[in-house]
């Protein structure tokens, strides 16, 4: 078990992060019909395509900045009560403008949420804006440009999130100039659905100081050896790999040999309902499915802390706590 130790995520998508009864909850405040997306409880897709589609109309169940807020407040104070003590949250600004939000009263929302979950319980977090791939790279580099422009301090980072298979990283190198030149902390989903060109790719065009998942790496050992050598942090998210069918189970995922090698490596829970996950049970995982001590779980919270989009001053209170 892993109850007594300090927790850090790096990499957990807030729209993913609803669970089923706060969806229902929206629907029946928005009378809106949920039966295609939820079924017993649990949301409903069986591969990334429909994933993506239950995952976007999920989203469309919050409509005004107060419901973003209580996303945010109900996730973060959820993760403070089981030891965490920080999350980065990765926000989609298009899902505010497809709902008519628009993207500042999305962030605003958000923002809201996350100052009251840290007035409550001390919970530090950040918020990393994404691209979403299959939308093309100039809507990328048109939320890269909002991005830049953010006005809320607790917009740290840039990340490209989305159908992988579509489009070359290269496509996407001008969005990242954008987000870089703004400040901003860059990492962006590759060797998820892809394999581990798609890494190499994007430590080529994208130099990201991590890598969301990276995991498809271990398919080449040349390139495990870059992601050592270089210090390149990955976010691991072992349990939607498992429900994505990334690797058929735990015993055949390569985060052992990813950390046997040297690679700086996190844990992460992704989109945490949707993949039957909580960020407590991938430490469980680590713990006593994949055979990780204390000493090497909090080390690679200690990586998390590390490698965050904060400032300094932030970094060294968060690692005094571990
Ligand atoms: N696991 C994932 N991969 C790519 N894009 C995503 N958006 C939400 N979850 C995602
Ligand atoms: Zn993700």
């Amino acid at each position: 078990m892993t109850a007594h130790l300090k927790k850090a995520e790096l990499h957990c998508h807030i729209e993913g992060a609803t669970p089923p009864e706060l969806a229902l909850l929206q629907a029946e405040k928005y009378g809106l019909d949920t039966s295609e997306i939820i079924a017993d409880r649990a949301y409903v897709w069986t591969d990334f395509t429909s994933f993506v589609k239950c995952y976007d109309s999920v989203a469309s169940l919050f409509r005004t900045q107060e419901d973003y807020a209580l996303l945010a407040e109900a996730y973060l104070t959820e993760l403070a009560e089981v030891g965490t003590i920080y999350s980065e949250i990765i926000v989609s600004p298009d899902h505010g403008n497809t709902i008519g939000l628009g993207a500042d009263a999305y962030l605003e929302g958000l923002a809201a949420g996350m100052e009251a979950a840290k007035a409550k319980t001390g919970i530090e977090s950040r918020m990393l804006i994404t691209g979403i791939r299959h939308l093309g790279p100039e809507s990328v580099a048109k939320t890269a440009e909002f991005a830049a422009r953010r006005d809320h301090a607790l917009v740290t980072g840039f990340n490209l999130a989305g159908e992988e298979r579509m489009h070359r990283v290269a496509d996407f190198a001008r969005a990242f100039d954008i987000a870089r030149d703004a400040g901003l902390g860059l990492t962006i989903h590759a060797g998820e659905l892809s394999g581990a060109f798609s890494v190499r790719d994007a430590l080529d065009h994208i130099r990201p100081s991590r890598i969301s998942h990276g995991v498809r790496a271990i398919e080449d050992a040349d390139l495990v050896k870059r992601l050592a050598d270089d210090g390149v942090v990955l976010e691991v998210c072992p349990g939607s790999n498992i429900s994505l069918q990334v690797f058929p189970d735990f015993a055949s995922h390569p985060l052992r040999t990813l950390h046997g090698a040297g690679v700086r490596v996190t844990l992460n829970s992704d989109d945490p309902p949707f993949f039957h996950t909580s960020l407590a049970q991938e430490y469980d995982i680590a713990s006593s499915v994949m055979g990780f001590g204390d000493d090497d779980i909090n080390s690679m919270t200690r990586t998390a802390i590390q490698a965050a989009f904060v400032d300094e001053s932030t970094r060294q209170k968060l690692l005094a706590l571990i």
